[in-house]
């Protein structure tokens, strides 16, 4: 079968968060399996560096009165093509943000438009999120091109209807009012990344207003996968130290490491927490507002936080660090190698999420040995279970209301657990046992791709 997968963000040459991992991953492992796949994304200023060889210039198109230009390479350290949409609203080095975001991603996508009527024909467009949402309305109007659409974040929906009006071609049979809500109205089928928060948008409370089209549709939900070659603690050459399930002792060297350069007080026995994450709402930040302090205060715990975001969250974690020194560390940076540094010297990692599709922090910490801490909410209850120290069964801690105090009981109940340290590590081991990878989910996307009229048997 031959798959476009069309997305704002693909891993590694430009990441802000966990769609760009899932477009980095699942293409490389859809090949393998014998198809021919390729990925289009805008052409960044930031991607220059990230290529050994400069891409070859291979056509030019016209979108919105403008024209583009479409450079072939490949995604690095795999063997699939990737195409790069040329213009000069990608050249500056920024991924997101900026006046201009609505044109260029509409522009993005009408240029993808443009390469598959014109260029390369797929059978099948795999669209990622707002900024692919106008692929799947146009291509409404051919029968030799379908649409799959992926929800990563239903929060963010893209321009309104009256701005695409004004900017580009919207069909006349185009009922919807913006890029999520078209993308998910006219692709041939619909998915999200995780089963439970395939049902949990189809209700008021996570459906961001477009649960009636969602309830109606009953979108898909496919577990996203970790890439367990590059998250591979035996291998990651950001660590002082590997190791593997079987040589976890090998871990500790690890947590001194961090403690060391974070600044924090060094003391092997010191329960940390660790939190890498983009630092906004949906991660529960209020949550964590209310009640760090508290814990630092109640706990002799050690907590770092990881990430960019919000102004506002990043200068009050930044504040409490600044009142527990040697206690709490907060790196306001995207740093892939601290992360993976975060991963693997905390021993439990905290992700409180109001909503998530997936989640893909908490996969990595667990292949990492560092225990998860979780609200029971969308991918993470389909990917972190109960620890019961009794029946030794589970793989975290895990809260069900979005509430201060049944955070902070966790946190606690974690913390004591620690000192526990025969029953903590068979908790780790077991975390580390499970199997996050992509196979399956792969399947289930040819599975999906399989089931649009047409594509039975291609
Ligand atoms: N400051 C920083 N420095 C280094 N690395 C950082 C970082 N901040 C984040 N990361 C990395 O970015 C990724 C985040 O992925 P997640 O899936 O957990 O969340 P995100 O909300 O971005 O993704 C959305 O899309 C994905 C993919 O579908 C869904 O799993 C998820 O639920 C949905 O919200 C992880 O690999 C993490 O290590």
């Amino acid at each position: 079968m031959k798959i476009l997968f069309a997305a704002a963000e693909v891993a590694p040459l430009a990441k802000v968060g966990g769609m760009a991992d899932v477009v980095g991953a699942l293409p490389p492992i859809l090949k393998k399996m014998g198809h021919d796949v390729r990925i289009i994304m805008p052409y960044y200023g930031v991607i220059p560096d990230k290529l050994k060889e400069n891409p070859e210039w291979i056509w030019k198109g016209y979108a919105m009165f403008q024209e583009f230009d479409i450079f072939q390479t490949v995604l690095p350290g795999t063997d699939v093509p990737l195409y790069l949409v040329g213009h000069g609203a990608f050249i500056p080095a920024r991924i997101y943000g900026g006046d201009d975001e609505d044109w260029r991603f509409t522009m993005f996508a009408n240029a993808v438009a443009e390469f598959a009527w014109n260029y390369w024909k797929p059978n099948v467009i795999h669209c990622h999120d707002w900024h692919t949402g106008m692929i799947p309305v146009w291509m409404h109007q051919v029968s030799d091109i379908g649409t799959v659409f992926t929800i990563h974040n239903l929060a963010y929906q893209g321009p309104w209807r009256w701005f695409l009006d004004k900017i580009t071609w919207t069909p006349w049979y185009m009922d919807a009012h913006n890029t999520m809500a078209g993308g998910i109205k006219y692709a041939d089928r619909v998915n999200t990344v995780s089963p439970t928060y395939a049902q949990q948008i189809c209700t008021p409370t996570y459906g961001e207003g477009l649960e009636g089209l969602l309830s109606f549709l009953k979108p898909w939900g496919i577990l996203n996968g970790i890439d367990t070659d590059l998250e591979n603690p035996a291998t990651d050459t950001a660590l002082v130290q590997n190791y593997s399930v079987e040589t976890l002792d090998d871990r500790l060297a690890n947590k001194i490491a961090l403690q060391k350069e974070l600044g924090l007080a060094v003391n092997p026995a010191t329960f940390l927490i660790g939190m890498v994450g983009r630092l906004v709402e949906q991660k529960g930040l209020d949550l964590l507002l209310q009640t760090l302090e508290r814990y630092l205060a109640y706990t002799d715990a050690q907590f770092v936080v990881l990430g960019t975001g919000e102004r506002y969250y990043e200068s009050q974690l930044w504040q409490i660090a600044a009142r527990y020194p040697g206690r709490m560390s907060a790196q306001i940076l995207f740093n892939s190698a601290l992360s993976h540094r975060v991963y693997a010297g905390s021993d439990a990692f905290l992700m409180p999420s109001r909503f998530e599709p997936c989640g893909l922090s908490q996969l990595i910490a667990l292949r990492y040995g560092s225990v998860p801490i979780v609200r029971r909410t969308g991918g993470l209850v389909d990917t972190v279970s109960f620890h019961d120290p009794i029946g030794q069964v589970g793989t975290g801690f895990c809260f069900d209301r979005y509430e201060p105090l049944d955070m902070y009981t966790c946190m606690v109940r974690a913390w004591e657990s620690y000192r526990y340290t025969d029953a903590w590590r068979l908790l780790q081991e077991r975390g580390m046992n499970s199997n996050f990878s992509w196979q399956s989910s792969a399947d289930k996307y040819v599975q999906l791709y399989r089931s649009i009229p047409g594509l039975e048997n291609v």
